[in-house]
């Protein structure tokens, strides 16, 4: 499921987090990257319909989210990790992702009991099966999350840093799941791991200062660096070839 944004903008009040991002996500796994405000979780909310576009135009599978009732379609279609999910904590493992599933609307309990079950397994939790959410590191609470986000198979998958706060064996696993859901649906994820990019992701943009600076292959970002292939030097080479605006002002 594609995505289009042609010129969007957005503005929380008076602080303006995006301005003019055009981007075309294509299949497969896009990632974002940008400085700390740069905007990349304010696109992933309106990606996931919780926000309305101010300015331009966003298309996601071909709903223009312009319009209230493609935002709460669009919900439907999209698995969403938000920056900070929001969990039940009183709940186990399995039974917050049974609750999601009948939020679904998958009304038979043996086929919620599966999709729970290849859930956790998708996801290294069988062991944390039968443990309170509220009793869970952070990094497993985040798997949790993704969990929840891709339990119903969405076209569209957007997740805001999936991989933050994982240890290096859960983070190969969830990289590695994602590249798989990527070669039938669409995941973009936001991250400030490079490794992220360099391992999973088909297409990039940097955003810097509410403006997309870069949009491309993650390999024509590595040689935007002077004499340079590597993916470290390419992000700072675009970044630090811009000035971003006053933080905040409209
Ligand atoms: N709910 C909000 N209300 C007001 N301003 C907000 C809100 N959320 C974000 N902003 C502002 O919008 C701008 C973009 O923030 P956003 O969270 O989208 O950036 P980001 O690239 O995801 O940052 P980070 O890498 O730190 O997560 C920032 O100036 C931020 O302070």
């Amino acid at each position: 499921m594609r995505v289009t944004a042609t010129d969007v903008g957005y503005r929380y009040g008076r602080t303006r987090a995006l301005t003019g991002v055009t981007l075309d996500t294509g299949g497969g796994v896009f990632g974002l990257l940008g400085p700390n405000g740069a905007g990349k979780s304010t696109l992933l909310r309106l990606l996931a319909g919780t926000l309305r576009p101010r300015s331009g135009r966003l298309v996601v599978g071909g709903h223009d989210l312009a319009r209230a009732s493609a935002r709460r379609g669009i919900r439907r279609l999209v698995g969403y990790l938000p920056e900070r999910p929001e969990l039940y904590p009183h709940l186990t493992v399995r039974e917050f992702l049974d609750y999601t599933a009948l939020l679904n609307g998958v009304v038979d309990a043996r086929q919620r009991s599966e999709l729970a079950g290849n859930a956790m397994e998708r996801l290294a939790l069988t062991l944390e099966a039968r443990t309170g959410i509220a009793a869970l590191s952070t990094g497993t609470r985040q798997r949790v999350a993704i969990a929840h986000a891709l339990l119903g198979e969405p076209p569209l998958l957007v997740l805001d840093e999936p991989t933050a706060g994982m240890d290096p064996m859960h983070r190969h696993r969830v990289r590695t799941l994602l590249a798989e859901i990527g070669r039938t649906a669409t995941v973009v994820l936001s991250t400030h791991d490079l490794d992220d990019v360099r391992l999973l992701c088909d297409r990039v943009a940097v955003l810097r200062g509410g403006t997309a600076i870069f949009v491309g292959s993650p390999g024509g970002l590595a040689t935007t660096a002077p004499h340079g292939a590597d993916l470290e030097d390419g992000y700072t080479a675009v970044v630090s070839a811009t000035t971003p605006p006053a933080p905040g002002q409209p």
